[in-house]
């Protein structure tokens, strides 16, 4: 039987968008940060990084990539949706996808974010930016954000079998007891106060996942390895205070308490962003080998072939709930799966009130 994807007639990949050439990090880098008080001398070290790697994001590709196994995931399970691409950064810009789509005929779009937690930056902000694609575009497609997935099988056990896979390229010794640093992308700590419906959900998101993956790699390899949630990237202001601790400080606090070994597992990241690439594979790593401490970086869902599922899975999922029938939401841990629309005062802005789309009462 052929899987029933009504109402929607088209699945919509909304990301952050990257630089892909020396040119473009600068004109990126002003859209990322317009109006957000980021220190220059923050700007000119996070250009250092894209220009590191020939001023290309590896973000872009991994998305065509995505969306190249998506739409193969969707045929092959019969469902017979085209799959469009919208940034909020660069180009393909949202708004030129959604004036696409709305040339194409599209009445209503399911949309995946490339972002699987609660928070402004991770949630609401592209929430916003959908908001704003459709009110910019006459005709534009019904656009719904698909719920939040950090808790889905299909994204936490690729990252288990990651952890297990890492943890084999420790050397021997090294393994037993090594120390397992989840790693997720800072954000002021005032962001992370506000975010979810009651607050605090982003850090408490990612420590369901901390637990349910170390619980789940105990099971596998009989030990349980001691763990800690760290962050990385951290912008802003000096005196604004970030989540921490930061994973380089981590990982001299690991050595000075005499850890043999440790993985990094970058749960907050989807796929290998400049993020994992810089500041874990580059520096990070630097950190370790300088401090003698034997270390390995799990894989990111990427394009593990139960990630690609997953949205054909949230697609479903939610047709059917738009359709009004009783569906079972896969969810691991002790997060329930999330709402399919956010309260208003859900990861609110913190800078101005701006209209979001896939609110309740929107
Ligand atoms: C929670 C979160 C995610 C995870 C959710 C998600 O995946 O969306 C994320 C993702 C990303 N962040 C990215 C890049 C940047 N983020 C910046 C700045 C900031 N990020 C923030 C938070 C987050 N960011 C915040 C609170 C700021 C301060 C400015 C502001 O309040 O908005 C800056 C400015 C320079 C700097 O300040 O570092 C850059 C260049 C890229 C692209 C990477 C690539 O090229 O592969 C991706 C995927
Ligand atoms: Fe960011």
């Amino acid at each position: 039987m052929t899987p029933d994807a009504s109402p929607y007639d088209a699945v919509l990949l909304v990301s952050f968008g990257g630089p892909e050439k020396p040119e473009d990090v600068v004109p990126f880098l002003e859209n990322v940060t317009r109006g957000r008080g980021i220190p220059r001398e923050r700007l000119e070290e996070v250009g250092q990084h894209y220009y590191g790697f020939g001023g290309r994001s590896p973000i872009n590709d991994q998305n065509r990539a995505f969306l190249a196994a998506l739409r193969e995931d969707l045929a092959s399970a019969g469902v017979d949706l085209p799959v469009y691409w919208g940034n909020r950064n660069w180009d393909p810009y949202l708004t030129d996808t959604v004036r696409q789509m709305a040339a194409d005929g599209i009445t209503r779009a399911a949309c995946f974010v490339t972002s699987a937690y609660s928070s402004y930056s991770s949630c609401r902000q592209y929430r916003e930016n959908l908001f704003d694609a459709a009110a910019a575009v006459e005709g534009a497609p019904v656009l719904d954000k698909l719920r939040l997935y950090f808790n889905h099988p299909g994204f936490v056990e690729p990252a288990v079998d990651a952890t297990l896979a890492a943890l084999a390229e420790l050397p021997e010794h090294a393994r037993e007891g090594a120390h397992l640093t989840f790693v997720t992308h800072s954000i002021p700590e005032t962001m992370n106060a506000g975010s979810g419906p009651e607050g605090g959900a982003y850090a408490d998101q990612h420590l369901s996942v901390v637990a349910e993956v170390v619980e789940r790699v105990r099971q596998e390899t009989g030990a349980r390895h001691p763990h800690a949630l760290v962050y990385c990237s951290r912008s802003g202001a000096p005196h604004i205070p970030w989540l921490e601790p930061d994973v380089n400080d981590h990982l001299e606090q690991l050595h000075d308490d005499g850890a043999t070994g440790v993985v990094m597992v970058p749960i907050g990241f989807v796929s290998d962003h400049m993020e994992v690439v810089y500041d874990l594979d580059t520096e990070a790593l630097a950190t370790a080998e300088r401090l003698g401490l034997p270390a390995a970086r799990a894989a990111t869902a990427g394009l593990d072939p139960r990630f690609v599922a997953t949205v054909r899975d949230l697609l479903l999922e939610r047709a059917a709930v738009e359709r009004g029938e009783d569906v079972a939401r896969a969810s691991v841990g002790r997060w329930p799966a999330c709402w399919d629309r956010c309260a208003a005062h859900c990861c609110p802005n913190p800078r101005e009130d701006r209209p979001a789309l896939s609110q309740v009462g929107s």
